[in-house]
């Protein structure tokens, strides 16, 4: 086995041994303002790199969404998940694409078991045949088009800032999330976790997304409000099992480092465990809707810190190891 494959391998390890309730703490989850970014891009950079080195999750504000677009995506997508299942199941994920609708598929090597969700992804070159038309829902694509560009705009901002700290041109990452090739792949993911309230006791024993970390460099996470259940483990606290919820707020966006940029910076930048919770009694059991955008480099992009403690690698095969050591790890879950 290569070493990148024995790290991956170790990782899930880990990944799997995460997979229990645990116990919760308080962690502070650093508030970082965007606002007047280029005359204050040091400043930014600093606490980006800080936040990213220390706990590897952060939350933004002052990034340039405006509000009322981060509501109609969560309106677009509340009435996508309302259509009948025959008119989702028209638009089938492909594995592998990180395009179309899937239902209670993805299976997390933590847990073993379907998370409690369904979703809509969309990568923009792999969308042919898999959007609603506007007969079924007004505007979709158009608009989830441009709210995924204004995404790619936050994200390139925030990994320029990486890009400099690392010792990269600033629009090193730009340049390796290039949206006009037919390798792009970064993805934006429309997630509906369902309605608890008439579920029974041992649905609550499921996770609405068990614990992972994410195979990408960046993600930003749209949350609602009152939606909570979102928690983390830093890496570093991975043997005490010890969570903390990263509650949601209006104007803020959740970001986390995922593995992608954890090689890319030589381990420097830490991708972190993370995981969505049942509600507990007395908790706001309705359904949950949040929108993730994965900021994840072009497949032809090489792969190397500037300390160059792993060897090259695309991201495509990245992602290929990525993905056979999560269906190595699956295989053990399960008895045979
Ligand atoms: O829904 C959330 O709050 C988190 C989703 C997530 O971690 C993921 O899709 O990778
Ligand atoms: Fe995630």
């Amino acid at each position: 086995m290569s070493t990148s494959a024995k790290t991956l391998m170790s990782e899930i390890e880990t990944e799997r041994r995460i997979g229990g309730v645990g116990t919760s703490i308080v962690r502070d989850i650093p508030r970082i303002d965007l606002s007047s970014f280029e005359e204050r891009k040091q400043e930014i950079a600093d606490a980006l790199w800080a936040a990213a080195t220390e706990i590897g999750f952060f939350q933004v504000y002052n990034h340039g969404i405006s509000q009322d677009d981060i509501n109609r995506a969560f309106s677009l997508a509340e009435q996508f998940f309302a259509l009948p299942t025959q008119t989702k199941a028209a638009f089938p994920l492909k594995p592998g694409t990180n395009a179309g609708w899937e239902f209670r598929e993805q299976v997390r090597p933590s847990t073993g078991t379907p998370d409690h969700k369904e979703s809509f992804q969309i990568t923009l070159p792999r969308m042919a045949g898999l959007w609603p038309h506007d007969a079924d829902i007004a505007g979709f694509q158009g608009f989830l088009t441009q709210f995924e560009h204004q995404n790619w705009v936050l994200g390139m901002k925030i990994l320029s800032c990486f890009a400099m700290k690392l010792g990269f041109d600033e629009d090193f990452f730009t340049s390796r999330h290039e949206p006009s090739s037919p390798d792009y792949q970064c993805t934006l993911r429309l997630i509906h976790y369902m309605n608890m309230a008439n579920a029974k006791p041992a649905d609550f024993e499921n996770w609405r997304a068990g614990a992972h970390s994410d195979f990408d460099c960046l993600t930003l996470l749209h949350q609602r409000a009152g939606e909570g259940g979102l928690q983390v483990c830093p890496g570093k606290d991975v043997d005490s099992g010890a969570w903390t919820d990263v509650e949601p707020a209006t104007g803020y966006v959740t970001c986390n480092i995922g593995d992608m940029l954890m090689r890319w910076s030589d381990d420097k930048l830490l991708s972190t465990l993370h995981r969505v919770r049942m509600p507990k009694p007395g908790e706001y059991l309705g359904e949950r809707l949040s929108i993730p955008f994965f900021c994840q480099a072009n497949r032809d992009a090489i792969i190397q810190g500037p300390d160059k403690k792993y060897a090259p690698i695309s991201a495509q095969n990245y992602l290929l190891e990525r993905l056979q050591a999560n269906f190595a790890a699956l295989q053990k879950t399960r008895p045979s």
